[in-house]
C-alpha cells in the first residue's frame, strides 16, 4: 500500500480547515503580523491557504490561487515576517495534535517559499 501522504496523516481537510483558522487567529493577534492584512478578506484567503496547503501535503486540493510572487510582491515583507508565521504555523499544527517530526516535514515544505515571498526591501513593483 502507498505511504500516506502528509495530507492523510494530519487528518485530511478538516484538520487543515482547522489548522489554518488557528493560524489566522494568532497571525493577527500578532502586532507584528497584523498590519499586512487590513484590507484582505479573510475568508477568501483562509479557502486559498487550505488549497495552497492541501495541495503542497500530497493533498487532492488543487489551487486556485495566485503564485507566491505576485500575491506577495510589494508588501514589504522581510524574512523575519516569514519566519513569524512559520512560527505560527508550527504552533498551530502542534495545537491540532500534529507529532512533531510531521511538524518538522511541513515545515520543510514551506520553508523555501521565502525566496518568493520575502520582498523586503520592494526593488521590483
Ligand atoms: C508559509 C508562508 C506563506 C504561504 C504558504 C502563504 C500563502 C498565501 C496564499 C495561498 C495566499 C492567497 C493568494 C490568493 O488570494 O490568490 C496569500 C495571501 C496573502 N499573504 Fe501569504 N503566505 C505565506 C506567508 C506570508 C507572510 C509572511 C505574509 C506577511 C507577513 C503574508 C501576507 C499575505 C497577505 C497580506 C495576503 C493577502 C493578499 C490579498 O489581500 O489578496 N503571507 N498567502
Amino acid at each position: 500500500m502507498a505511504e500516506a501522504t502528509i495530507y492523510e496523516s494530519i487528518g485530511g481537510e478538516a484538520a487543515l480547515v482547522s489548522v489554518v483558522d488557528d493560524l489566522y487567529v494568532r497571525i493577527l493577534a500578532d502586532d507584528r503580523l497584523s498590519g499586512f492584512f487590513v484590507g484582505t478578506s479573510l475568508p477568501r484567503l483562509k479557502g486559498r491557504q487550505v488549497e495552497f496547503f492541501g495541495a503542497a501535503l500530497g493533498g487532492p486540493m488543487t489551487y486556485t490561487g495566485a503564485p507566491m510572487k505576485d500575491v506577495h510582491r510589494g508588501r514589504g515583507i522581510g524574512q523575519e515576517h516569514f519566519d513569524l508565521v512559520a512560527g505560527h504555523l508550527v504552533d498551530a499544527l502542534r495545537g491540532a495534535g500534529v507529532p512533531d517530526p510531521t511538524v518538522d516535514q511541513i515545515i520543510a515544505t514551506v520553508a523555501p517559499l521565502a525566496d518568493d515571498i520575502v520582498t523586503r526591501p520592494a526593488l521590483a513593483d
